[in-house]
């Protein structure tokens, strides 16, 4: 057929260079045969051995997209139906929803429901995780069939690239106007058989070489069609290839979403399964509920129906309590009133009760200090009936000796009432002690000093008078004794006292005062105001059989005014000074000793009284184990303590009135003997530390001088003498002798009217 075609071609300019007819028919027949000969020409490369399979190919892609579009309907089908099951999954959420809300509601209907609730909450519970369980497969799901359809877009564009319904329609054109062109070719060849009868021998030759040309032009673009149409095919069969894998691509989609279809089927029939059942639970639950609650209405209705008529038979009880309440409101109303006018009443009362009662109680108070004074009055009387010594506490303030910090705390406190009594605190507990006065801290030496100032007189009466300071070292027996320069204690006063009295008493009385010191330091005597104070004196009984006692050796010296007492006793001061290099050290260790002799004659009866004063300053009662003396120190110790214990046997021997007193047993008794004897008058003052680190050498000298307050010395009696006279003498052989007294040859002398007044004193 082509190479009638081409015949056909080559021939045409010949039949145009024959005739004008000729070459018109011709022209005509070129106008006609170009378009138609491209058309040919297209039909040609789609028909020559090609076409054919084209045309296949191309029906069969059509049927191929076609049941991709199929697919594609029913993946979207199935779309839907997940689409559907979805909507259903969501009314069953909404159900699990409501079934929340009974949950909540039968809650609500009270305890006895809770059981159930918790299985069908458990059940639920269950539910929703398998809910939840599916919701994530159909997810899932949801997720391929978008990998699907976009598949299946991506085919539906490439079918539409490769325009295949246009192609159709080409195509179908182009074998309709094949099948007219080839009635028209067949026409022309018929035409042409008929002409070329008659110049075929000539044209053929003409026109060959042109014919061929064009012929091998048409083979060669022929050719060139042909390669297009075989990349062409090969292309159709990529996207065969392609479209096959897909289709498979595609089916394996289609198992696997018809696999989560069923198992989502199966899921929800379960659901709906457990649904109802939850369901039939429910209303079971609902019904029993309501049943309880009616039960329950209905009870609670017999109750209001009791209630009301409790209210009933209440109201006039009301009307009572709220007429009583009315009344109440008043009095409440007016209470702030009453009440603060009662409060202004109490107050008043309370007030004149409060004056009253303090008016009463200044006046109990001056009757108990009156009361007080009294007893303590009563009691210096019976003191001096009996011949107690009297015990004084005085009590130092701390000092910056004392250790800063805990242990100079003050552990000393004093009745405010009475000014016997001390308080002592060791160890939290407060201990009491009487003494026959005590004096604070604050004391002056002059309150001090006139406490002790009438004993110190009696020596001028012809007593034997003895005040020891006793105490620890550092506790103020020094200063109260001998005081400082500026502030004199105890020594300096009564010398000055006595001088002022023996010039008071100048006009009836003539009086010779002397005055020695002493110091005995590890049981030596020693004369503080004579040349040699490192001789050690003796004491000895005076001969005559008297039995007083002398220290032979001693240092007498007269004291005539204030010049002569600064002057021994800064000598006195002086001699203990020199005589140990370290005063305090020393002075702690020693006892010293002041004595006035005070001799005295009345002038108008010639009486001679001899009264002597002893005022000892006692070395430290401290015990050796505190100190930790050793070698000297421990032998200092030792003496003290057994000069103060010795002091301590006298005591108790004066006080348990033994037939024997051990005087003799040290230096100090011996010499203190005449007054510490029943006969004289002694006063102990108790030097005291108020740091609590002294606390229990303060309780020692307290409880020392608890002992020594019971010590009875008796009546005292004066040493008094006279110039024998013969009626004095006839009438001293009757009267006895004061209880106790020592019966001396100058005794017996004094008469009757004389010693009755010499008691009075
Ligand atoms: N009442 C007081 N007021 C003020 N200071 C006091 C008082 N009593 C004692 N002191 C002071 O306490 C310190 C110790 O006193 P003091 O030397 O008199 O004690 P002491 O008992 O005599 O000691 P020692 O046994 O060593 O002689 C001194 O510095 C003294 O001035």
């Amino acid at each position: 057929m082509v190479g009638t075609l081409k015949q056909n071609e080559q021939s045409l300019p010949e039949i145009e260079e024959k005739s004008p007819h000729e070459r018109n028919t011709t022209q005509e027949l070129r106008g006609a045969q170009r378009p138609l000969m491209a058309k040919v020409q297209e039909t040609r490369t789609q028909q020559e051995g090609k076409t054919y399979p084209a045309k296949r190919q191309a029906e069969h892609e059509t049927t191929r997209d076609y049941k991709v579009q199929l697919q594609l309907m029913r993946l979207q089908a199935e779309a839907r139906q997940l689409r559907d099951k979805d909507d259903k999954r969501h009314t069953m959420c909404e159900h699990s929803a409501e079934i929340r809300q009974l949950e909540g509601d039968s809650h609500s209907h009270g305890k006895e429901w809770s059981q159930e609730d918790h299985i069908l909450h458990t059940k639920l519970h269950d539910m929703q995780d398998m809910l939840e369980h599916k919701q994530k497969e159909h997810e899932e799901m949801c997720r391929k069939l978008q990998e699907m359809q976009c598949h299946a877009e991506e085919i539906s564009s490439l079918h539409t690239s490769l325009g295949g319904t246009d192609l159709e329609k080409h195509r179908d054109l182009l074998v309709s106007e094949n099948e007219r062109l080839k009635q028209e070719l067949h026409q022309l060849r018929s035409q042409r058989d008929c002409e070329k009868k008659q110049y075929v021998v000539k044209t053929v030759e003409v026109e060959s070489e042109k014919m061929k040309a064009a012929v091998n032009q048409a083979e060669a673009r022929n050719n060139h069609l042909q390669e297009q149409m075989d990349r062409q095919n090969q292309v159709v069969q990529d996207m065969k290839w392609q479209l096959q894998r897909e289709q498979q691509e595609v089916n394996k989609l289609r198992a696997q979403v018809a696999l989560y279809a069923a198992e989502l089927d199966h899921a929800q029939e379960q659901m709906v399964q457990e649904f109802r059942s939850m369901q039939e639970e429910k209303e079971l639950a609902v019904s029993e509920a309501f049943e309880r609650a009616q039960e329950e209405m209905r009870a609670v209705h017999q109750s209001l129906d009791g209630v009301r008529k409790n209210l009933l038979m209440l109201q006039p009880a009301l009307r009572t309590l709220t007429n009583d309440y009315n009344v109440l409101k008043r009095q409440v109303r007016d209470f702030p009133d009453l009440l603060c006018g009662a409060i202004r009443e109490a107050r008043d009362e309370f007030s004149q009760a409060v004056k009253s009662v303090q008016a009463t109680n200044s006046e109990l108070l001056s009757k108990y200090r009156r009361e007080l004074y009294l007893r303590k009055e009563c009691h210096n009387q019976l003191v001096r009936l009996r011949g107690n010594i009297r015990v004084l506490a005085r009590v130092r303030p701390i000092t910056p000796e004392d250790e800063t910090g805990a242990g100079a705390r003050n552990v000393v406190s004093f009745d405010q009432d009475d000014d016997g009594i001390l308080y002592i605190t060791n160890k939290g507990k407060i201990q009491s002690f009487e003494m026959d006065k005590t004096f604070p801290p604050r004391t002056t030496q002059e309150e001090v000093f006139d406490e002790v100032s009438p004993l110190i007189t009696s020596c001028l009466d012809g007593y034997n008078v003895c005040i020891l300071a006793y105490g620890q070292t550092g506790s103020g027996k020094t200063y109260s004794m001998e005081g400082t320069a500026s502030n004199p204690g105890i020594n300096q006063r009564a010398l000055r006292l006595l001088l002022s009295e023996v010039s008071e008493r100048s006009r009836s009385w003539e009086h010779h005062l002397s005055v020695s010191m002493v110091e005995i330091y590890n049981e030596t005597l020693r004369d503080l105001l004579g040349s040699d104070c490192n001789i050690s004196l003796d004491i000895k009984m005076a001969p005559g059989g008297s039995g007083e006692l002398y220290v032979p050796g001693l240092t007498q010296c007269n004291v005539r005014n204030m010049h002569d007492i600064n002057k021994i006793l800064e000598l006195g001061r002086k001699q203990r000074a020199t005589e140990h290099t370290n005063l305090n050290a020393h002075s702690s260790r020693s006892h010293a000793l002041l004595i006035l002799t005070a001799k005295g004659r009345e002038t108008s009866t010639g009486i001679c009284t001899t009264g002597k004063l002893y005022l000892v300053d006692l070395a430290g009662s401290e015990r050796v184990s505190r100190s930790g003396a050793a070698g000297e120190r421990l032998r200092e110790a030792q003496c003290i303590n057994r000069s103060l214990s010795a002091l301590g046997d006298v005591f108790s021997a004066l006080r348990s009135q033994q037939a024997h007193v051990p005087y003799r047993n040290s230096k100090l008794t011996y010499l203190l003997q005449e007054a510490l004897s029943r006969d004289g008058k002694a006063l102990l003052l108790l030097q005291v530390s108020p740091a609590e680190q002294n606390v229990n050498e303060s309780l020692c000298s307290l409880r020392f001088g608890d002992r020594v307050r019971s010590v009875e010395l008796g009546v005292p009696s004066r040493k008094i003498e006279q110039q024998p006279t013969s009626a004095t003498e006839s009438s001293e052989s009757d009267s006895p002798s004061p209880r106790g007294a020592r019966p001396t040859s100058l005794r017996k002398k004094v008469p009757a009217s004389v010693r009755q007044r010499i008691g009075h004193l």
